[in-house]
């Protein structure tokens, strides 16, 4: 997958959040956006996938040389990020379900053994309104690690996480490999293994 921009701009009402973001992101290789609070990494990285329009400018994807319809590229993605919800009314087990009707899981693992590999295998029959908020962040990264996608998206990874926690993001994450990885974060434990790392603040 390459996911390219020309002149990407996003403004909320009259003020430019980030404008000219000319930037070519290729499969097998992870990128970092970085920049102080406000900056604008969680709206690029939202606008770079469709979940926000953008103002102006354009967004491509390519797979396997071929150009992807915006209408289709929320297939192609995986996103883990505090702003986005699970569905609180679900089990863990009915979640990871559902979820995998749609995109499923990679080397066809299960539901059960996906509740393995996130070590809550206790708690999989347990709503997910009633999980802690560090529970429901290791969710949300288990699904970005171990679902079919050709781009994951990480936005403020270890929010939440306890010492444990972070510790398993860094092992998983480093087994991403052939896909494309974009990470938003202020935390170096989160990206420092990462060999492109982008200011944001140059787009301002
Ligand atoms: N829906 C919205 N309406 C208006 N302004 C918004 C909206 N969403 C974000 N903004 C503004 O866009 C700017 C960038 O916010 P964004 O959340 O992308 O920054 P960030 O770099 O991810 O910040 P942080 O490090 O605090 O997570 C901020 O000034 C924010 O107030």
């Amino acid at each position: 997958m390459k996911i390219s921009s020309e002149r990407l701009g996003k403004r909320f009402r009259r003020e430019w959040i980030f404008r000219n973001v000319e930037l070519t992101l290729q499969s097998g290789t992870s990128y970092t956006f970085v920049g102080p609070n406000g900056s604008g990494k969680s709206t690029l990285l939202q606008t770079l996938i469709g979940v926000l329009p953008l103002s102006e400018g354009t967004i491509q994807y390519t797979l396997h040389g071929k150009p992807v319809e915006s209408d289709e590229w929320f297939r192609h993605v995986v996103m883990a990020s505090p702003y986005l919800e699970l569905i609180e009314e679900l089990t863990l087990l009915e979640l990871l379900t559902f979820h995998q009707s749609f995109k499923p899981f990679k080397e066809n693992r299960t539901p059960e053994q996906l509740c393995e590999l996130m070590y809550l295998s206790h708690a999989r029959h347990k709503e997910i309104k009633a999980f802690s908020s560090g529970m429901k962040q290791r969710v949300k990264l288990a699904l970005a690690f171990y679902s079919e996608a050709a781009v994951v998206i990480l936005d403020e990874p270890t929010s939440n996480l306890d010492k444990q926690g972070v510790a398993w993001y860094r092992e998983r994450v480093l087994q991403l490999s052939d896909q494309l990885l974009l990470i938003g974060s202020n935390q170096p434990e989160e990206y420092d293994f990462c060999p492109n790392v982008i200011d944001i603040s140059q787009w301002k």
